[in-house]
């Protein structure tokens, strides 16, 4: 009998600019969940590692709520757990915090109910969690991802990532929840707008496959989501700059922010990472910023 499942999860990078809500790609760097049923009466969270003292230790706790969804789902009561967390993904930084919590919350449940579900029915839990599809899908399965809906749920497509292609990430030491960075988001968009971005993220796609440089300069531009959160990011317009002037491609908003990631080529990378810091620190932001590759796995249960 499994007495512990132990999942490790990746942090994401969600919309790559243009790609708002339908796209993103896993990073090597891990949050991870251990669940243990117990022979007490009530559940106990112990969370260790970056700013555990941040995350609930109740029954809110957004792993273990994901852990009582799946059983939920399949009609059981959830067994009474031990659930220990171990964070190496800061929270509400724009890395996918909360899509680590509620991936690694539904395959614990699986696992220790014996998988009754599949891959693709833990997917779907995990949109409906989450609200949009862009962060779970690559915590969950790994690599570059674009999700759309169709008839029988959700198509997946893998976007081939080129290995000449960098991420580095900036990471900010303050937090933007996703609640706030969506609720400055317009209802409706203009036809230019709806054009913009439909080119913009074919170009993004293809630049990430082929790694052609001209069209990665270009394909990092959006008018969904990014010119409406800048304002939430201070220091944004100059660290953008100083990625170009570094030689990097461009520069995104992370998921919802305030993280930003650069693209860039292995030779570049440490550059654009140092001139990301030093423009954040004329604005008296700390940062901390390195490459991080893309996380080909996606979610381990062991
Ligand atoms: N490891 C974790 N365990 C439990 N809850 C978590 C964990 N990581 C994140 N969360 C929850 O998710 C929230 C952050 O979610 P969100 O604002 O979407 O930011 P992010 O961009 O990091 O996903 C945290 O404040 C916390 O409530
Ligand atoms: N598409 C979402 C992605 C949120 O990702 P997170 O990592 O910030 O939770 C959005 O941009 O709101």
């Amino acid at each position: 009998m499994m007495t512990t499942a132990t999942v490790r999860v990746p942090a994401t990078t969600a919309n790559l600019g243009a790609g708002f809500d339908c796209i993103g790609a896993a990073l090597s760097l891990y949050n991870e969940f251990a669940f243990t049923p117990i022979d007490t009466e009530s559940l106990v969270i112990a969370v260790r590692g970056l700013e555990a003292a941040r995350v609930n230790t109740d029954a809110s706790n957004l792993a273990y709520q994901a852990f009582v969804k799946l059983y939920s789902r399949i009609d059981r009561s959830p067994p009474v757990i031990q659930l220990e967390i171990k964070l190496g993904v800061p929270l509400a930084r724009g890395l996918g915090s909360s899509a680590t919590a509620i991936v690694g919350g539904l395959l614990g449940a699986n696992a220790l109910a014996g998988n009754p579900l599949s891959l693709a029915d833990i997917m779907q839990l995990a949109i409906e969690m989450e609200g949009h599809p862009d962060n779970v899908v690559p915590a969950l399965i790994g690599g570059c991802r674009l999700a759309a809906t169709a008839a029988s749920g959700w198509a997946i497509a893998d976007i081939p990532w080129h290995d000449s292609v960098v991420p580095v990430v900036a990471i900010p030491d303050f937090e933007l929840s996703t609640a706030e960075a969506r609720s400055v988001l317009p209802t409706d968009y203009s036809r230019a707008d709806a054009i913009f971005n439909t080119a913009h993220l074919g170009l993004m796609v293809r630049g990430l496959e082929t790694g052609n440089p001209e069209w990665l300069s270009a394909a990092l531009a959006d008018r969904l989501h990014q010119p409406y959160r800048q304002q939430l990011i201070p220091g944004y317009t100059d660290v953008e700059r100083a990625v170009v002037a570094a030689g990097g491609y461009g520069m995104v908003i992370s998921g919802a922010g305030p993280t930003l990631l650069a693209l860039t080529t292995a030779e570049r990378a440490d550059a654009v990472a140092t001139a990301m810091t030093d423009a954040w620190a004329t604005h008296n932001i700390q940062a901390q910023a390195q490459p991080l590759p893309v996380d080909m796995q996606g979610a381990v249960c062991s």
